[in-house]
């Protein structure tokens, strides 16, 4: 049976049948049409297929087959996906705005990166349309080593490893990698489905030469697998090796609002990948930008990290945004509207703004989205927002970390990751900025609850039912106000809730902990040096859950504790004499 992923970019797809049939690789040859899936036309002897419907009807979903092939022939599987593809135009024509370039670029000199880095960063497209297959053995072979060349999968296998795949979407009806099909699940839940292990069936005990046979299989397939997704993450990057059009080829100036500790991470990726890139930090202290022009070192924020010398700063915005051709704003949220506002004159129209601020602001309940254009009396501004788990700390250290860039403009997201991603930092990018925005403000307010368990010592099983119990109320916020779910679940949801509850780095679960620990807000912000978000959006969001009439107990509690309305001790007492009611 044919299949197709639907998230699978289009552009790559289409570049790939391209490549193939100019090379004159496509074989010719007929196949028949399952017919369950549009319609059939013949050109060149080769079946086409119009999937228009199957991927209007399948989304999210599994896919089953348009056509049947000849399954003895693996070569006509690849000439009738390519055609295949080139015979969707309109669905590749709108998926292709959402596609995902791979932009990795090496870590000092900012060229583009060669084999064996990274694997692509993933689009919405990618994100969103799980559940169906990615035929990666093909785009293998159209990288021009094929499937013969990675590890021990020659053609035949190829073939059979197609039929294995074929089977097991009979069986599941999930697939949750990008690569495809689980196949190892997949034939592990048929064979016990058939003829499992039990002890009623008669199978060889553990241990056996069978069950040594099926682990040696398994091992195959999680190797072929693996291999597969570096052969894509290797076909992709070829694929945009020299694209004109990246981002980071085109920019010479950036400027970034903000020198605390984001703003300077920021500015550090963005010059790490090249060299020549001049980037402007406009902060609001003289010293301070005499330490990072003179001494390559922001002293007060990130004093063990020194600067690639193509960062300087200013106090003055007019330098800063001349000739710039993107703005960072890493300024807190509070202080946002009234600082964008000081320089919107200096603003051009044209000028995208991304923002990495996480908050909600207090007096309009607004996200920065929302604020940002509103700041610059100007709808429709260009804004990104970039959001995720990510301490400043360990991407100046260049430790591993995923983001996530969102806009109604797929370009604009799509040139963050290109400006920014790296061999350390991959960028996912999607349209849903709300559920980006909504997820980032509100995981700062559920990092503080988290720090007053800890800080009153309530263990782990505590720990854990107060994060899933606010992971679930963001969800429910967030949702009604038109979030998606998948947003909630990736790196700027249930990722950076992960990071900021967890982790002692976070300046939101610090106040938490003293505030569980018995001490007084007042305190803690006199003497903290840095900005803690949810402490001004815990407001914010009580008052967007009661417009959206949603409950939030956990939260709630939070903004009552803040305002000191609320001991932490009896704020637990109440939440835990609140009716037992059914998981929603
Ligand atoms: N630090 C992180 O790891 C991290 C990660 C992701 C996102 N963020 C977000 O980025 C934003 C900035 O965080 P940060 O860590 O850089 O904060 P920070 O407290 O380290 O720095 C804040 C910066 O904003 C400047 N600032 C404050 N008020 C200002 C005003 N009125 N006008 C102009 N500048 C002003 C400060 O001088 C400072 O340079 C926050 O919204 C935060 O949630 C931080
Ligand atoms: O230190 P925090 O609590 O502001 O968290 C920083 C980042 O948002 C973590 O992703």
């Amino acid at each position: 049976m044919f299949k197709l992923r639907h998230g699978t970019c289009p552009r790559l797809l289409r570049h790939w049948a391209e490549g193939v049939r100019d090379a004159g690789k496509a074989p010719r040859s007929s196949v028949q049409d399952g017919g369950r899936h549009g319609g059939t036309s013949n050109l060149s002897g080769t079946l086409l297929i119009d999937i228009s419907e199957q991927t209007a009807t399948t989304q999210g979903g599994m896919s089953e087959g348009a056509g049947q092939q000849d399954q003895s022939e693996p070569q006509r599987g690849e000439a009738f996906r390519i055609e295949t593809v080139l015979h969707s135009g309109d669905q590749l024509r709108r998926g292709d705005a959402g596609a995902a370039d791979s932009s990795a670029v090496d870590g000092e000199v900012g060229s583009r990166e060669q084999e064996g880095g990274p694997l692509p960063a993933a689009s919405e497209h990618h994100q969103e349309q799980r559940g169906s297959v990615v035929t990666l053995e093909s785009v293998s072979a159209c990288a021009g080593d094929g499937p013969e060349s990675y590890g021990e999968t020659s053609e035949g296998t190829a073939s059979s490893k197609l039929e294995r795949t074929d089977s097991a979407v009979h069986k599941s009806s999930e697939c949750s990698e990008p690569g495809g099909l689980d196949q190892r699940q997949a034939e592990t839940s048929q064979g016990q489905e058939m003829s499992g292990p039990s002890e009623s069936s008669g199978e060889p005990p553990a241990g056996g030469p069978e069950e040594s046979k099926e682990r040696s299989r398994d091992s195959k397939h999680v190797t072929a697998a693996w291999e597969t997704l570096v052969r894509w993450g290797r076909f992709w990057r070829n694929l945009h090796k020299g694209d004109v059009t990246d981002a980071l080829t085109r920019t010479s100036k950036i400027c970034v609002f903000g020198g605390g500790s984001f703003g300077t991470a920021m500015a550090v990726m963005l010059a790490r990948n090249k060299a020549s890139l001049d980037v402007v930090m406009l902060v609001r202290d003289p010293q301070l930008v005499a330490s990072i022009n003179s001494n390559h070192l922001n002293t007060r924020y990130m004093p063990n990290h020194p600067l690639p010398p193509n960062v300087r700063a200013t106090t003055d915005p007019a330098e800063a945004i001349e000739g710039a051709q993107y703005a960072i704003h890493a300024v807190p949220v509070q202080q946002s509207a009234a600082f964008l506002k000081s320089i919107a004159l200096l603003i051009p129209a044209s000028l995208p703004i991304v923002s990495v601020s996480k908050g909600l602001e207090v007096s309009t309940l607004e996200t920065m989205a929302e604020l940002i254009p509103r700041a610059l009396g100007r709808k429709g501004h260009p804004v990104a927002v970039l959001s995720g788990p990510s301490f400043s700390v360990e991407l100046m250290d260049k430790k591993p970390t995923g983001l996530v860039a969102a806009s109604r403009d797929p370009e604009l997201a799509r040139a963050c990751q290109q400006l920014l991603a790296s061999k350390y930092l991959r960028i996912n990018t999607t349209r849903d900025v709300l559920g980006v925005e909504m997820a980032g403000a509100l995981k700062n307010v559920l990092a503080i609850a988290a720090g007053i368990v800890e800080g009153m010592g309530l263990g782990n099983n505590c720990m854990a039912a107060l994060v899933a119990q606010g992971c679930a109320e963001i969800r429910w916020l967030a949702e009604k106000m038109g979030a998606k779910p998948a947003t909630l679940a990736g790196l700027s949801g249930t990722g950076d809730i992960m990071l900021t509850c967890f982790v002692s780095l976070s300046r939101n679960r610090s106040v938490g902990v003293r505030l569980g620990s018995g001490e007084k807000l007042d305190d803690i912000l006199a003497s903290m040096s840095q900005v803690a978000e949810g402490v001004a959006t815990a407001g914010a969001v009580i008052a967007l859950a009661r417009k959206y009439r949603v409950s939030m107990p956990v939260l709630t509690a939070v903004a009552r504790i803040l305002e000191n309305e609320l001991t932490p001790k009896k704020a637990v007492l109440e939440l835990m004499s609140l009716p037992q009611v059914e998981e929603v």
